[in-house]
């Protein structure tokens, strides 16, 4: 433990998709403080997505200090920084100015999917999984990299003179907290841009060729690679946590297994926000799928060894739920889909696929399209809410049964968080489908919880993961409670819908 006087709150930056994040927790685990802002969403053609990557660094000054005010703290009261992102973003800048020269392209955006449907049919799919653990897909970053490059004039120049730098959220906030003295990455994130070789923990330079990125620019732009764990700097003169020490960084969906203390092999954890993310913890060798999932790094203690897992991914779901608010104006509040769906008993014989970009695990089918199916004059508005959510809890299955596919172990517990899993007729539907019991942690917000984790054992605020265990609290479990013969009919039902959702949008499957 540390000395009595040393400060013990820890302060997590949790950098989503939406929202950035500010919480402050004390050494039981207990938050203290949390402070949010969202940030804008660009769409500036069909299938981008964009942030202005200086919006979320000004958001982190102000909310920084705001998050002290709130608690009636100092920066000599913090005694770490964790930070956690969203993934896979990428952001480019002048290491002279510290100026983006391009707006974030987001892990959503699919600009590039017909650059990588060419790589998949030079068959190039193979090598890369191999060595990054990761299909080729427009989600992860290295094509996203090699489109700044070749359509920004000033990405091309800064390269030439050995000035452009490359980053995930997480590097450049790190960048401008450090005041641009560190240019550093987590190994979970390293594990998301389809550059680092999944066995080794080190870019590997030479993939940058297959996206038509040259090599030795790569070898200058990105990042170090250090373990989750780790004193990545303090923070620089001039912002309200001046001096505080960053010694935890994860990417989001890391971070949550991490906060759900999914530290052994066998354990999994599935975050509902935005998209919605299951991680299976594998142990100390990475897991090749053949069944459609990502294998990725869970993260990694200081002077030990990564501990892997199997991701799947699923990019659309918390996001139907605003979809159905914000396009369809059938609900004022995401909460009041609780009230719709339970307008009515069932889903009516009515499916929807939330291929809104695509399907992501264990699909990959870039040529998926949106598919609300099964409709009669009998549906409402009630049946589509009911079959929007039951949608996430389809699209759970279908990963969990590629994690037993490539496993051969039947999963026996699925521990939950996020912001979908207060919707507790969700959570029951959940377990009817699996046919295993939902557990959900107290907290749902352990993507900034795991972070936090993360640092405070970097500066021993918590001796070992077995302490954190500890930590762990239950906030409700779903036992299922399904006729076997209606769970098979259900399922049926979905797969069909999925048939119908694929090959919509024309030949560009990945
Ligand atoms: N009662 C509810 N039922 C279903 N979904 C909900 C409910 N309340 C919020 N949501 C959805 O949960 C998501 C927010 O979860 P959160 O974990 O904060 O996401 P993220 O971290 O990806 O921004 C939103 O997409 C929202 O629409
Ligand atoms: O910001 P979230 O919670 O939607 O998570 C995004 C993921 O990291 C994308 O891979």
């Amino acid at each position: 433990m540390v000395a009595a006087s040393s400060p013990t709150i820890i302060m997590a930056l949790d950098l989503g998709t939406t929202s950035t994040r500010v919480a402050l927790y004390d050494a039981a685990g207990e938050a203290v403080t949390i402070v949010a802002r969202e940030h804008r969403q660009y769409f500036p053609h069909p299938g981008w997505v964009e942030h202005d990557a200086h919006e979320i660094w000004s958001n982190i000054r102000e909310l920084t200090a705001l998050a002290l005010a709130r608690a009636q703290l100092t920066a000599a009261d913090i005694a770490t920084i964790g930070i956690t992102n969203q993934r896979e973003t990428v952001v480019a800048w002048d290491a002279t100015t510290s100026r983006p020269i391009h707006r974030a392209i987001v892990w959503q955006d699919s600009r590039t999917d017909g650059v990588i449907a060419d790589l998949v049919q030079a068959g190039h799919n193979a090598t890369v999984q191999q060595t990054t653990g990761l299909n080729l897909s427009a989600y992860f970053s290295a094509s996203k990299m090699a489109w700044i490059l070749e359509h920004t004039r000033e990405a091309a120049d800064l390269a030439a003179r050995g000035d452009l730098r490359f980053g995930t959220i997480d590097t450049w906030i790190i960048w401008n907290l450090t005041g641009g003295r560190v240019h550093a990455t987590d190994i979970t994130n390293a594990s998301r841009t389809s550059l680092m070789n999944i066995t080794t923990g080190q870019w590997d330079y030479e993939l940058g060729a297959v996206f038509g990125i040259d090599p030795d620019v790569l070898e200058v732009a990105l990042p170090a690679i250090h373990p989750s764990v780790y004193n990545y700097g303090t923070v620089a003169p001039g912002l309200a946590i001046a001096g505080v020490p960053i010694t935890g960084v994860l990417g989001d969906q890391q971070a949550a297994s991490f906060g759900q203390t999914i530290f052994a092999a066998g354990e999994a954890k599935n975050t509902y926000g935005t998209g919605c993310f299951l991680l299976y913890n594998t142990g100390s060798k990475p897991v090749f799928s053949t069944s459609g999932l990502l294998t990725t790094v869970a993260y990694q203690l200081p002077d030990a060894a990564p501990v892997y897992a199997l991701e799947g991914s699923v990019a659309q779901a918390g996001s139907v739920v605003q979809w159905l608010r914000d396009q369809l104006g059938i609900i004022r509040t995401s909460a009041e889909i609780e009230s719709l769906a339970n307008s009515v008993d069932d889903h009516g014989g009515v499916y929807f696929v939330p291929a809104f970009s695509g399907l992501f695990a264990p699909w990959w089918r870039a040529d998926a399209s949106g598919t609300i199916i099964g409709l009669t004059s009998y549906a409402t508005a009630g049946h589509i809410a009911r079959a929007a959510l039951d949608a996430t809890a389809y699209q759970t299955l279908d990963v969990i049964s590629a994690v037993e596919t490539d496993t051969g172990h039947k999963l026996q517990q699925l521990n939950v968080d996020g912001g979908m899993t207060v919707n507790e007729q969700l959570m029951q539907f959940q377990a009817d489908i699996l046919d295993v019991e939902v557990h959900r942690s107290a907290d749902v917000e352990t993507t900034a919880r795991g972070a936090a984790y993360a640092a405070g054992l970097g500066v021993g605020i918590w001796a070992s993961t077995d302490e954190l265990r500890d930590l762990w609290r239950s906030g409700g479990t779903w036992s299922p409670d399904i006729d076997p013969n209606k769970r098979r009919r259900l399922i049926a039902g979905w797969h069909r819908a999925i048939e119908h959702a694929i090959g919509w949008s024309g030949d560009q499957s990945s």
